[in-house]
């Protein structure tokens, strides 16, 4: 149905994971930081991912994960993709793949042009990459902070496999994100919240929306 794919990252609540699905999201994500405040434990994180409707991808969002969490993860609960959201290195990357034989997203930070060689190395073992923005130094998290970075610096690149955007979007920016970088698929936390932890239904459907709005790229884009 959609051109650009969207994912909806930090559910935590069976409204929120239907009104997600019911907007077109293809990604739905489920945090395992315990800082998050979209943390969920394994048995509810089990529990939403059950009310997924098929067709739907199931990611999970580790930061450094050692085997003993994500054994309980892949033990606990239906998933279809792991997210890797810290520093693991490209060797971690292709153990986990192989031990957990499940597909594997690898999100870079992005503050400036320094950071982009790294996203090759990373396109050699992951099965996707995710473009975020690079946290700042003191935060609390190393992702979900609603913090943009200058799209022009990823515009026209190209990974050997899929990628992800992400980073402050919204349903009000996700246009012209879309737009100046050309991707075809688009992550979101926090932009689509009511509070930190609480999903939107009117702005998940927005994003959705706004993702897949006619648009000019630029050919050179596309
Ligand atoms: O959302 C969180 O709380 C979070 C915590 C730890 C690591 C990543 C997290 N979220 C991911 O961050 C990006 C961007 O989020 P936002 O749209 O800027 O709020 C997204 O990939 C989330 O999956």
């Amino acid at each position: 149905m959609n051109d650009v794919r969207t994912k909806i990252c930090g559910l935590t609540r069976p409204q929120d994971v239907a009104a997600a699905a019911a907007a077109g999201a293809n990604y739905l994500g489920f945090n395992f930081f315990p800082k998050s405040p979209r943390y969920l434990d394994i048995p509810s994180a089990g529990q939403l991912a059950l009310d997924v409707p098929p067709g739907i991808a199931k990611v999970v969002l580790v930061v450094n994960p050692d085997n003993a969490l994500l054994d309980a993860i892949t033990g606990g609960m239906p998933l279809d993709m792991i997210q890797l959201h810290g520093q693991e290195s490209p060797e971690r990357v292709t153990e986990i793949k192989a031990r957990y034989g499940l597909p594997v997203i690898k999100v870079l930070g992005v503050a400036d042009a320094e950071d982009l060689p790294p996203l090759e190395a990373y396109g050699r073992v992951a099965d996707q990459l995710l473009v975020d923005a690079k946290p700042p130094k003191n935060a609390e998290l190393p992702g979900g902070n609603g913090l943009t970075f200058d799209w022009r610096l990823i515009a026209g690149r190209r990974w050997p496999v899929p990628w992800m955007l992400a980073g402050g979007l919204t349903p009000d920016n996700v246009g012209d994100a879309i737009a100046m970088t050309g991707a075809t698929q688009v992550d979101v936390a926090s932009g689509v919240e009511s509070a930190p932890g609480i999903k939107d239904a009117e702005k998940m459907a927005a994003f959705v929306r706004a993702a897949n709005a006619p648009r000019n790229v630029p050919p050179k884009l596309r």
